[in-house]
């Protein structure tokens, strides 16, 4: 539903949000409401509101002309709500059980509202506790396969995808993503936060030339391999989560990009938890699990994505060349390859860029949490290098293990 637009934007509270939803009858009375916002993300508010006379709670995500974490001095585009809302819907087409239901949205108010996932745990929070879901794997895979192949050349032929692609310009964001993970943290620049033990290694990174010019090789890619409508950023973050389902959420990043890079963010947050886990954990028996089922999950979510990916190409590809083998083959092998080095890039801005991620950041021991970054830092520039040497996430996720421990 597309709420009626007979406003400018103005930014809510938690007062104003229930006279906006009572207003658009999303809401019974707003008298008889409560409402919080919970937004703990880098950009939004996030209204949990909740109608007493029904029971029912819903969410209303509102986009800042500006991004939350660095304040007014970075503005941002509020078309960002929409693409968000358009890429849920979207999304929702092929994989309804993995998005958020959206029952409606406002361009003027840069407002979505949506279920309430309240009952479920963000990914990254489950993780850092040790915990472990069955089904994360079957989930995320299908996730990738079906919203990956949905917007392709593959599925859609050149014209239906442009005509998508045009849907989903979104310049500030990208310029986010093109800043903070492919350029900011291979030179001294002022958005980097890292402390200052970590300097010399940063350092020598910064005078990696090799390494440098591996990783614009990648920006390039960013820049212009329009494959497929990305999630954008796929971090564990933007993962909830109970023993039973699993919802994607966030995707105001998506846009027309190379279709190794949502695995690659997944994958990346996976291993950054992995490392963590050494230092966080210290039953020897329960850290061994929880490592274990890390770089399990990796492995088949890989699986179950080319499995899908391969089924989708040979059952839906638009045109004869699009269902040979050799042809899949060529495409897996060059996403796998990209994802690997994408999730290079990925590892090494949560280490020294402006984002970082508590499964590090919290690790209370000093020294620890150093270990931990240092190893990241060494994994973030071997999958840039070596990511063209690997023939299989299993592959890597073996050297991973027997590497990096
Ligand atoms: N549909 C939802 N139901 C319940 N909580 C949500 C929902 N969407 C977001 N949240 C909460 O708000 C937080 C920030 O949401 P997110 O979409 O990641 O915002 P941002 O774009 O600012 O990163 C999430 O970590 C979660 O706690
Ligand atoms: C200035 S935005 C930094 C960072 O935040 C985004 O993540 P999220 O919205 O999930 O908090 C994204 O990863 C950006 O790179």
């Amino acid at each position: 539903m597309t709420l009626t637009q007979t406003h400018s934007y103005k930014e809510l509270n938690e007062r104003s949000v229930l006279s906006y939803l009572e207003d658009k009858r999303l809401l019974t009375d707003k008298e008889k409401a409560s409402c919080k916002e919970v937004g703990d993300g880098n950009l939004n508010y996030v209204f949990i509101v909740k109608d007493e006379v029904t029971g029912k709670t819903i969410v209303a995500k509102q986009a800042l002309p500006y991004a939350k974490v660095v304040g007014e001095s970075w503005p941002l585009s509020l078309e960002r709500a929409r693409i968000e809302a358009s890429s849920l819907k979207h999304a929702a087409k092929t994989v309804p059980d993995l998005v958020p239901e959206v029952y409606g949205s406002d361009e003027d108010y840069a407002l979505t509202v949506m279920e309430d996932l309240s009952d479920f745990t963000i990914l990254r929070k489950g993780l850092i506790e040790g915990e472990t879901y069955p089904h994360l794997a079957d989930h995320v895979g299908r996730f990738l396969a079906q919203t990956l192949f949905s917007a392709s050349d593959e599925a859609l032929g050149p014209v239906e995808k442009k005509k998508l692609a045009k849907q989903f310009i979104n310049p500030d964001l990208c310029d986010i993503t093109e800043k903070l993970v492919f350029s900011d943290p291979y030179y001294n620049a002022d958005t980097n936060s890292f402390p200052e033990e970590l300097r010399e290694d940063v350092e020598a990174l910064w005078q990696n030339s090799g390494l440098k010019f591996e990783v614009a090789k990648l920006k390039k890619k960013f820049l212009t391999e329009g494959e497929t409508l990305l999630h954008g950023d796929l971090h564990t973050g933007s993962i909830f989560v109970t023993n039973e389902e699993t919802k994607v959420i966030d995707p105001e990043f998506a846009f027309f990009g190379p279709a190794g890079f949502d695995a690659g963010a997944f994958l990346a947050n996976l291993f950054l938890n992995y490392l963590a886990q050494n230092e966080r954990q210290t039953d020897e028996q329960k850290k061994q699990a929880s490592r274990q089922y890390l770089l399990k999950t990796a492995v088949k979510t890989w699986e179950v994505f080319e499995k899908q990916y391969r089924d989708l190409l040979k059952k839906k590809g638009i045109d004869e060349q699009s269902r040979t083998d050799e042809y899949a083959d060529y495409l897996l092998d060059k996403i796998r390859t990209d994802a690997i080095g994408f999730a290079g890039c990925k590892v090494i801005r949560r280490i020294i860029g402006l984002a970082h991620v508590e499964d590090v950041d919290g690790i209370e021991n000093e020294e620890g949490r150093l270990r931990v970054q240092r190893k990241a830092l060494e994994l973030g520039q071997e999958l840039i290098l070596k990511r063209n040497t690997f023939t299989s996430i299993s592959e890597l996720v073996t050297w991973i293990g027997g590497d990096q421990s």
